[in-house]
């Protein structure tokens, strides 16, 4: 295997979509600081970019990723960042996550026709997602807003609101708020979801650059490591990990540093739902920020005592089943 000299560029394989490409770059400049090596950017298509099929109809994790994990693995690229909500939880044999900057805000927002909040938007509204962790925690809040499957890169999303129903357009999007931070798009934001209606996905909002394990870059990227960002993802990937959920599954759990007298804790909660979010288990946990995987793993198992696994298991059988697979 090759180790570029000091001379050579590293070379960071990214998706083509503009919030990969952006999120590369923020990576590709660090790295440029921390190391004084020149970083290119090395283009790579994945499965989750030519299939127009609801994400949710693969079946197999990570579909943005596959690609990526085999041109770092072949040698075609030094490094690859992804978000790290879109990353199986099962580790992948001869990589490592060699650094997790610090984290964007973790929150979902919506961008909404005409400036409306969800509750401003009439019953038989139309929201847009392809995610039921979002599908079920909407109808969870009662308001009588139909879900509509849609998929595509946030620019293609952010077209549909207010566009005519016939084009495929809906009354409101689901977007992380941290894909519009980095896009520069805070402006479309028309409504921030609090976490105490919404917890976001496992990891969103958090970025992870992995590299071959044997490769001398595992110790120089260490530096772009934000210690808090990856205790925090650690604990809420374990909650995905323990419930054996996919990034299909509706879960979704935050987990926040607080400096507590011992020094840093971690808060973490979690939800999961039946697909139409008639039926949902919720819990909370604190714990110290050096064990995350621990905290992670016991706020599960609280979950798991309180019938997680039965719920996930009931199939959903309301009308919205059809168009989360549209
Ligand atoms: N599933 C696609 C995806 N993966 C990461 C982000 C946003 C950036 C992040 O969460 O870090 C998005 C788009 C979205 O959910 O709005």
């Amino acid at each position: 295997m090759t180790v570029p000299s000091d001379r050579t560029a590293i070379r960071l394989g990214t998706r083509a979509s503009a919030l990969a490409r952006t999120q590369s770059e923020l990576v590709a400049d660090a790295v440029r600081r921390h190391t004084g090596r020149d970083v290119e950017l090395v283009e790579v298509t994945t499965e989750g970019d030519t299939s127009g099929a609801a994400l949710t109809s693969f079946g197999g994790a990570g579909v943005f990723v596959g690609a990526l994990r085999d041109a770092l693995l072949d040698g075609r690229v030094d490094l690859a960042v992804h978000s790290l909500k879109d990353l199986p939880t099962a580790p992948a044999p001869g990589l490592t996550i060699a650094a997790i900057p610090l984290r964007e805000d973790p929150r979902d927002v919506v961008v909404a026709r005409d400036g409306l909040t969800l509750g401003e938007l009439p019953a038989g509204s139309t929201v847009g997602t392809g995610s039921p962790r979002r599908a079920a925690q909407l109808h969870a809040l009662g308001l009588g807003l139909e879900v509509v499957g849609i998929r595509g890169n946030v620019g293609t999303r952010l077209g549909k609101v207010g566009a005519p129903a016939e084009e495929g357009g809906v009354d409101a999007v689901f977007l992380a708020r941290a894909g519009l931070a980095r896009l520069g798009r805070l402006d479309a934001i028309t409504e921030v979801m609090d976490p105490l209606q919404m917890l976001p996905a496992p990891g969103q909002g958090a970025l992870a650059v992995e590299c071959r394990t044997d490769h001398p870059l595992v110790q120089l990227l260490a530096p772009l490591d934000d210690a808090r960002t990856r205790a925090a993802v650690e604990a809420e990937r374990a909650v995905l990990a323990v419930l054996e959920a996919g990034c299909s599954a509706p879960v979704g759990a935050l987990a926040e540093v607080v400096e507590g007298d011992d020094g840093d804790e971690l808060w973490v909660r979690a939800i999961v739902l039946t697909l139409d979010g008639g039926l949902s288990v919720r819990q909370s946990i604190s714990g110290p920020t050096g064990d995350a995987h621990g905290v992670g793993t016991r706020l599960a198992e609280l979950m798991l005592d309180d019938g997680a696994a039965e719920l996930m298991a009931i199939p959903m059988t309301s009308p919205s089943r059809k168009q989360l697979h549209a």
